[in-house]
């Protein structure tokens, strides 16, 4: 594997990912182990998580610098176990990559009050019980961490995914308040929203149809990689980075500038004629 970083840039630090196991996540996770962090990855199913870890240990990462567990974000009670399986296996976190979160499209009209819970509790709830979790337990007392939390291209509204808009919205508003609460802890907080765009094991359930739409809606005309957007999350997670909190990172090619993002029925068709 090559890197942009330089060689041993995470040495000695311990990294937790959440949805490590897959995606956008376990590409941040194998940047970061081969930097040299220790690495914790975890998902709700445990199939995933292991084969994150079988990924990591194909591309050289050693056993003892790893570690993955079930943990579903949502619960707080899992939340709590899991960041203490990381603190009596690693002793530290140093970096906290909220990666892990999804949703399904349907128009707002035909949401279900289930529905519309379930990806908040998903996206804004279970990004807050991690973070609260991994800092007050490791990254306040150690007077020092950076956060990265991973959300979407909001920026235009979330049309046809209304639920998910809200509560990315609602976690790169969370990333603005810690980043000033937790300042004084040492503490940086950066978000990263990758645009709708990346072609991941997420996007796969989407298909090829809406991908090429999306890719249509790109101005550089190409999907994104997850390794693209793993980049910039471990470029925010880096030392070489203390000047930057509170931002959120778009990795869209441009995405929010340009094109009709989603195919939802055209608002405007009737008036149009
Ligand atoms: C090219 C397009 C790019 C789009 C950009 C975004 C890309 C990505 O985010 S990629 C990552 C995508 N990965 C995922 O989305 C996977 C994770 N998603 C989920 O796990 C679910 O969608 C979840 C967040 C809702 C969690 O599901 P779960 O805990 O299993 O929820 P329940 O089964 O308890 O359901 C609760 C409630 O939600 C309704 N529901 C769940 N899935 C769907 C669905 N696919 N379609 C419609 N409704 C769904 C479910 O029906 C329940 O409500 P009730 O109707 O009251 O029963
Ligand atoms: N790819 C894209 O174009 C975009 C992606 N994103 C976001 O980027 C992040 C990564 O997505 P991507 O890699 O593409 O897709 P993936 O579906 O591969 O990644 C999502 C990961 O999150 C885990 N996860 C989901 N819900 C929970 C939960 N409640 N608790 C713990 N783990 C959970 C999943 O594992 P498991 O199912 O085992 O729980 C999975 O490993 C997600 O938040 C996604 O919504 C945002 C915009 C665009």
């Amino acid at each position: 594997m090559q890197s942009l970083f330089a060689a041993g840039l995470f040495s000695d630090q311990v990294a937790l990912v959440t949805g490590g196991g897959s995606g956008i996540g376990l590409a941040t996770a194998r940047e970061l182990a081969y930097l040299g962090a220790r690495v914790a990855i975890c998902g709700r199913k445990m199939d995933k998580v292991e084969a994150g870890l079988a990924a990591l240990a194909a591309d050289g990462i050693p056993a003892e610098r790893m570690l993955g567990g079930s943990c579903d974000i949502r619960e707080p009670d899992q939340v709590s176990a899991f960041v203490g399986q990381v603190l009596e296996r690693f002793g530290r976190v140093d970096v906290l990559v909220n990666n892990a979160g999804g949703q399904f499209p349907t128009p707002a009209e035909g949401m279900s009050p289930k529905g519309w819970e379930a990806v908040i509790r998903n996206n804004l709830n279970g990004t807050f019980f991690m973070t609260r979790e991994v800092a007050t337990r490791a990254m306040i007392p150690a007077k020092r961490g950076r956060i990265v939390n991973v959300t979407a291209m909001v920026v235009r509204g979330f049309p046809g995914m209304s639920h998910t808009g809200a509560a990315r919205a609602g976690v790169e508003n969370l990333t603005r308040s810690l980043a000033v609460e937790w300042a004084t802890h040492g503490i940086r907080v950066n978000a990263v929203a990758p645009g709708n765009n990346i072609r991941s094991s997420g996007t796969a359930q989407y298909g090829e149809a809406l991908l090429e739409v999306t890719r249509k809606a790109t101005p550089l005309m190409r999907l994104g990689t997850p390794e693209e957007v793993a980049r910039v999350i471990v470029f925010l997670a880096s030392d070489q980075n203390d000047f930057v909190t509170g931002a959120v990172w778009g990795v869209d090619g441009g995405q929010p500038l340009w094109g009709d993002i989603w195919s939802i029925p055209d608002p405007q068709a009737e008036a149009k004629g």
